[in-house]
């Protein structure tokens, strides 16, 4: 009635100046006052509007007659939410605020430098203008807190990837993002219970930190950098941290990355609460100063400039350093991620890195105030060991079987065999617990005895065969290297380069 109203009394260029007069109007009069929270604000993602969406469905799930239902793939609950234009009342410290869920199709003619998703989502807020106050100073707070609090308590923790290379989604994600369901926990996981205890109690410390990074005037993150040989439990100790503080994680690709501003990008668009994890980190600085386009020059500058970082801490100035060579990253970039101006927009923040080779990595990597916690997960131990026993057969000290767990005590450490190695033995078995426990020493003793032998002996390969010559014999080599007819060629022979190599023909050598 209005509109034909408006349209029969007024012309066009009159209607638009009415209206704008009756909306100002009647907000003076009204005793409410609406906030919008749409789910993309400009090019961004609203974090609020997604607070919001989770916040209510904690509510709606009790109250609402009509509610929308979704189960993220591979999630393992459901999500009540409100439906399109549908309401709900909230009450705060005696203020009551209605939300409503307003979804409209986006017209198709707007102009985006991305694609947008085909609906316009938003919530709208209408409270009271007495209430005005408290809405903005504390209710909005209150509910970004309770979103977080039960997505932490009820949803899977989620596990994101930059897979999807520098693209971004419809909603401007690079990351994608699948629930996160590693079973590990500290309980699982095996290694000496003094340093579980002193890492689990460094985490706590740093969730509940915020003040005292606040008053040192420290970005709140911290760094760890875990090494050892592979199978020591790295990764394993990553999804332990992640299920321990309730973060998600972001397991950054760096061979997918191609510059620096697109680590930045990266980062800008992870949360806070979350564990940022670069595998195998070793490998990947080789690949940061690859030469993408082809001629050798370019990776040696890319190396130089990794090592002019090194020494300016947090410098947002040598940001650029790395880019100059067009589209590589370097590891000015990634220092520059760590722990450069970029690396505290947003809070909350655990930085892990992991490598089998802690030698090859760049001093400027190691050095204190970067990765706060240097971790050696190493071979077995036995308190390791007992740990392992009583996950995977149920076994407690006094379960096993006279005189075990002291020949287990006295070959675990010369065997140095992985909790991996170690679990595949006990996996194996493990419908006959006491045949497993009674393999496994013998698999320690074989591994104990070899070990003993390759650090005693040398090894020698005589035409197709690795021999392993005792000490006698391996005098005998080298007085006459062509007559014993040894050689060895690291190439060929099999043998790792920490065992003792002879090169052919190489008699001066031939000791090393
Ligand atoms: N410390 C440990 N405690 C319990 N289980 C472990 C431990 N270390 C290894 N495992 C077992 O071995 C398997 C491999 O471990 P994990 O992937 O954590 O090793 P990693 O150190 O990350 O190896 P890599 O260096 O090859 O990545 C896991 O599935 C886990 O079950
Ligand atoms: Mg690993």
């Amino acid at each position: 009635f209005c509109q034909s109203l408006l349209h029969t009394v007024f012309p066009p260029e009159l209607r638009f100046a009415f209206l704008k007069f009756f909306h100002r109007f009647f907000s003076y009069f009204s005793t409410y006052c609406y906030y919008d929270i749409t789910e993309i604000d400009g090019v961004n993602t609203n974090e609020l509007y997604n607070a919001v969406q989770l916040y209510l469905s904690s509510s709606a799930s009790i109250s609402g007659s009509r509610l929308s239902l979704t189960r993220g793939l591979n999630s393992s609950s459901i999500t009540y939410g409100l439906s399109n234009n549908d309401r709900l009342i909230d009450s705060y410290r005696g203020a009551s605020v209605e939300w409503e869920h307003i979804v409209t199709q986006r017209q198709s003619q707007t102009f985006s430098w991305r694609p947008l998703p085909e609906e316009k989502r938003g919530f709208t807020l209408r409270v009271r203008k007495k209430n005005k106050q408290l809405v903005l100073s504390s209710y909005l707070d209150y509910v970004m807190e309770k979103a977080n609090e039960l997505r932490r308590k009820n949803q899977d923790r989620l596990l994101y990837t930059n897979s999807r290379g520098g693209s971004l989604d419809s909603r401007g994600h690079p990351w994608e993002s699948v629930p996160f369901k590693h079973p590990s926990t500290f309980d699982t996981l095996a290694m000496d219970p003094s340093k579980k205890a002193e890492i689990m109690a460094d985490l706590l410390d740093f969730a509940n930190g915020e003040s005292f990074y606040q008053k040192t005037g420290r970005a709140w993150k911290r760094g760890y950098l875990l090494y050892g040989p592979p199978g020591t439990g790295k990764s394993s100790m990553i999804a332990a941290m992640a299920n321990y503080l309730g973060y998600d994680i972001y397991d950054l690709e760096l061979t997918e990355v191609n510059t620096n501003s697109e680590l930045r990008k990266l980062l800008m668009k992870t949360s806070s609460k979350s564990i940022i994890v670069i595998e195998d980190i070793d490998c990947s600085i080789n690949l940061t100063n690859r030469n993408k386009s082809g001629g050798g020059g370019g990776g040696a500058a890319a190396r130089k400039n990794s090592y002019d970082i090194g020494s300016p801490p947090g410098g947002g100035g040598a940001a650029g350093g790395g880019e100059e060579g067009g589209n590589t990253i370097t590891l000015s970039g990634l220092l520059n991620f760590t722990d450069g101006l970029w690396s505290c927009c947003g809070s909350e923040r655990i930085f892990v890195f992991t490598t089998n080779h802690i030698e090859k990595l760049d001093p400027a990597l190691l050095r204190s105030g970067r990765m706060d916690m240097h971790i050696n997960m190493s071979y077995c131990s036995f308190q390791s060991l007992k740990i392992l026993l009583k996950n995977y057969l149920g076994f407690e000290e006094s379960g096993l079987r006279e005189g075990v767990l002291a020949e287990l005590e006295a070959v675990v450490a010369a065997a140095e065999m992985t909790p991996a190695d170690i679990s595949e033995v006990l996996i194996k078995n493990r419908r006959d617990k006491n045949k497993a426990v009674e393999e496994l020493v013998e698999a320690l003793k074989i591994r104990a005895e070899k070990n003993r032998l390759k650090k005693t002996n040398v090894v020698v390969v005589i035409g197709n065969d690795v021999v392993v010559e005792d000490e006698e014999q391996e005098k005998r080599a080298l007085e006459y290297p062509k007559e014993n007819g040894s050689h060895l060629n690291c190439g060929k022979c099999g043998v790792k380069e920490e065992e003792n190599h002879i090169e052919e023909g190489e008699e001066g050598k031939m000791k090393e």
